[in-house]
């Protein structure tokens, strides 16, 4: 081989050398996202919902001239939530009182109702109101409720635009934002697309400082949030009769508060309210509802202690259909998920007052604290009524407001409104953004 051969070969040899090195960098740099400006972006603290609670009737021809007008928007989330069905609960068959099959009171009297952290005695009854209280218009209130997600915020808004504001977000950093979102309760599936969603759209769209890092999030946030699902409230008059509204879920979730508190925003509405006790097991319950009730001039309707539930909520729609109320809010008692005598009894209680008038609204209340617990409830709940909104308690209480995002994916219904606290008007509609930015507020 001459020398001038010898000389190409070993130029052409440098020069593939000198190609792959380069790619590798390239690479490596596509890889390893740099955030390399800083932005100092003032930002709002705590949750700012825009509006008040939006309520509607339940069937667009029913529109009477004095229902607040609602924007017509599609019920259908951003990214389809697939709604799994899960298995067939093991029920405790032989804790059971009742042998033939009916469900009835006290079915499951042999077994304690309660769960074992929270006993009858520890409720504390509303203040007694000797006269109806002055309701503060619902517009502007919920600005009361800034900082309320403080805990969740720190767990999960402070880490996550931390991470992402560090700068380079290598593997280690994806890891940690990972974490970051299945501690805040996201869920193992949700956290994966989540991640893989921000992992791409930063790679793809150039982005390359914190602000636009911080802005990718919240959208990508708000977009597993389903912001264009219908999250008004069916709670007015239809067809000449109330909207009725029944309020479920497990043990001390927040049921009666939060059936109190939605008395009083929709009188302070303006609207007529009547509610129906048909918690007849604790003992309390009735009571709690009635001081609610007188607090905002309400009309409670109750029945015999130990009656039969669904009586009492036949009885309080009769009685709000004759006094022609807006709408009957109907509390209905805690019941363990797991006693299939007392699942049944809800279904029940559906179907009799569905010959009085139309149920508008089967509201699930699940206590936010519970974390994947109120899911397994939530489930349940479902398979028995057609849930067709979440009442998600007790956020204020805490730090893992991520339970929002998988709540709604598992049931494939909007969380409608949330309790941010014991206070009479700390409850809030939910909005996607608003909420998104109180977290990373
Ligand atoms: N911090 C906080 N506490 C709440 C919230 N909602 C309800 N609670 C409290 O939770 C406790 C239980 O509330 P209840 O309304 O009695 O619950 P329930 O579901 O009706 O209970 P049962 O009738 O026993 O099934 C009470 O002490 C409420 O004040 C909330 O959003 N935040």
């Amino acid at each position: 081989m001459s020398t001038s051969s010898l000389v190409l070969i070993l130029v052409v040899v440098a020069v593939v050398l000198i190609a792959a090195l380069v790619t590798g960098v390239v690479l490596t740099r596509r890889r390893r996202i740099s955030l390399t400006q800083k932005e100092e972006t003032p930002r709002p603290g705590g949750y700012q919902a825009a509006s008040g609670i939006t309520f509607a009737p339940a069937t667009p021809e029913a529109t009477d001239a004095e229902a607040v007008a609602v924007a017509e928007v599609e019920v259908t989330p951003v990214r389809p939530a697939p709604v799994e069905r899960p298995a067939p609960v093991e029920h405790p068959v032989a804790d059971r009182t009742e042998v033939d099959g009916q469900p009835g009171v006290g079915d499951d009297a042999s077994v304690p109702r309660d769960s074992p952290q929270r006993g009858f005695v520890e409720i504390d009854l509303p203040e007694e109101a000797s006269e109806v209280e002055e309701i503060e218009p619902t517009e502007g209130r919920l600005e009361r409720l800034r900082g309320k997600l403080s805990k969740s915020r720190n767990a999960f808004g402070t880490s996550l635009l931390g991470l992402l504001g560090a700068g380079d977000l290598d593997e280690d950093s994806w890891q940690d934002v990972e974490d970051t979102l299945l501690i805040a309760d996201l869920g193992a599936a949700l956290t994966t697309e989540i991640v893989d969603t921000l992992r791409s759209k930063i790679a793809g769209s150039g982005v390359r400082t914190e602000a636009e890092a911080q802005a990718l999030l919240r959208s990508v946030l708000v977009d597993a949030l389903g912001p264009r699902m219908d999250r008004s409230l069916k709670a007015l008059p239809h067809a000449g009769k109330p909207a009725v509204l029944l309020v479920v879920g497990v043990n001390g979730v927040g049921k009666t508060t939060t059936t109190g508190k939605l008395a009083r925003v929709l009188v302070a509405d303006g609207r007529t309210v009547l509610l129906g006790a048909a918690d007849t097991f604790r003992a309390a319950a009735a009571d709690q509802l009635e001081t609610w009730g007188k607090r905002v001039g309400a009309e409670t309707v109750r029945g015999p202690e130990g009656g039969d539930p669904a009586s009492v909520a036949f009885d309080a729609v009769k009685r709000g259909v004759d006094s022609g109320v807006d709408t009957v809010l109907i509390d209905t008692a805690g019941r363990l998920h797991t006693k299939v005598g007392l699942m049944d009894e809800l279904g029940k209680v559906k179907r009799v007052v569905e010959k009085q008038a139309v149920v508008d609204e089967v509201l699930l209340v699940l206590d936010a604290t519970t974390g994947q617990n109120g899911l397994a409830q939530a489930r349940v709940f479902a398979e028995q009524v057609d849930i067709t909104g979440i009442v998600l308690t007790k956020l204020d209480g805490t730090a893992k407001g991520g339970i929002v995002f998988q709540v709604q994916r598992e049931l494939g219904v909007p969380v409608k409104l949330v309790g941010l606290g014991e206070g009479a008007d700390h409850l809030a509609p939910f909005e996607p953004g608003a909420f998104v930015d109180a977290l990373l507020g």
